[in-house]
């Protein structure tokens, strides 16, 4: 299994350190277009596997594609982050250029590759990825929901003082400051509502933290942050490697879903061997579907940018 990271910063340094740890991946490669970054970054992360215990093989490069031929998938972080008071539809501007360029060099040399998108705003990232490369759908997962979900259980174990291991929760709709949708009304501990342990107020207090987690951690930090997205995407990459089957919300093309059309946005799937194997439909509330599609505006708004 040959995993390209396009990106050597942040996220994609920390994606690469996951997937290694984890130990299903017989290849990575750290792509960047910072002279010598990529095999800096890839030599400290080999440099960590008889420390660590890994066996995957990571190797780094500026540029050079060739390098990344036969990838089975490839995970684009290259972009700019955001800083403290920026939205991450400001960065659109820069970022739609890099992706659209990453990912036809990508699939130049590995046509068969699933693509995980993580670069900012990633709902539009992800549909210009399809707009432009011809991939099947199943083959263009946009990263958001597993990283808001997985701040969604950190606010919820906060709030119930409960383990994390105890919480289950998930965010579907776009993977932005106000279109998050946090579904309380699911999260569970241990398989019991949340809502028999906190009030409506406490809940609506967890929904907002959770929505503003990203713009929280850039704020402290001075740029976006990286452990917890590099965890999110490895997560993803080892359920497709792996065939594991499990369920992400991760944005995908719509195709009526939801009541959703021509739209990326986040929606619970199935990821396996074949990347999207399946668009879970859950059944949602009438004020879940309205925010929802109110979600789905403003992914569309961001979409109208583009120029495809
Ligand atoms: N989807 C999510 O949940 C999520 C989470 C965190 C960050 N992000 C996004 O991921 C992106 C990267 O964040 P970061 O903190 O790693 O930033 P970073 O600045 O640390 O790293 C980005 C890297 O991309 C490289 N790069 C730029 N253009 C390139 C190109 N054409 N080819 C190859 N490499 C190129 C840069 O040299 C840099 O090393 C940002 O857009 C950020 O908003 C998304
Ligand atoms: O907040 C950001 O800009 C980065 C990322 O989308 C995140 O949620 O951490």
């Amino acid at each position: 299994m040959k995993v390209t990271v396009v990106g050597a910063g942040a996220v994609g340094a920390s994606c690469a350190e996951y997937i290694a740890i984890k130990n299903f991946a017989s290849e990575v490669v750290l792509v960047d277009i910072k002279e010598g970054y990529a095999e800096g970054k890839a030599m400290d992360l080999m440099q960590t596997a008889s420390l660590n215990g890994f066996d995957t093989k990571i190797t780094g490069t500026t540029g050079d594609y060739v390098k990344t031929a036969h990838s089975d998938i490839a995970v684009i972080t290259s972009g700019i982050p955001r800083k403290p008071g920026m939205t991450r539809e400001e960065l659109i501007g820069i970022n739609a250029g890099i992706v659209k360029d990453v990912s036809s060099n990508l699939i130049k040399y590995s046509p068969n590759v699933t693509i995980i998108v993580v670069s900012n705003p990633m709902d539009t990232m992800t549909y210009l990825v399809h707009k432009t490369t011809g991939l099947p759908k199943n083959k263009i997962i946009g990263m958001g929901g597993a990283l808001d979900s997985a701040r969604f259980k950190y606010r919820l174990a906060e709030a119930l003082g409960a383990p994390i291991s105890d919480v289950d929760g998930m965010v579907i709709g776009g993977h932005s400051d106000t279109g998050m949708l946090p579904l309380t009304r699911l999260a569970t501990r241990n398989s019991v509502p949340v809502s028999k342990f906190l009030s409506e107020e406490r809940l609506e207090q967890v929904k907002e933290d959770t929505k503003v987690g990203g713009a929280t951690l850039t704020k402290l930090l001075g740029t976006s942050a990286w452990y917890a997205p590099g965890a999110a995407v490895s997560g993803l990459v080892q359920a497709i490697a792996c065939d594991q089957k499990k369920m992400f919300p991760c944005s995908t093309l719509l195709d009526g879903e939801y009541g959703l059309k021509d739209i990326c946005i986040g929606a619970p799937v199935i990821l396996g061997n074949d990347g999207i194997e399946e668009i879970v439909e859950i059944e949602l509330t009438d004020a879940e579907k309205n925010k929802l599609q109110e979600s789905a505006a403003g992914v569309r708004k961001t979409n109208g940018l583009l120029e495809v």
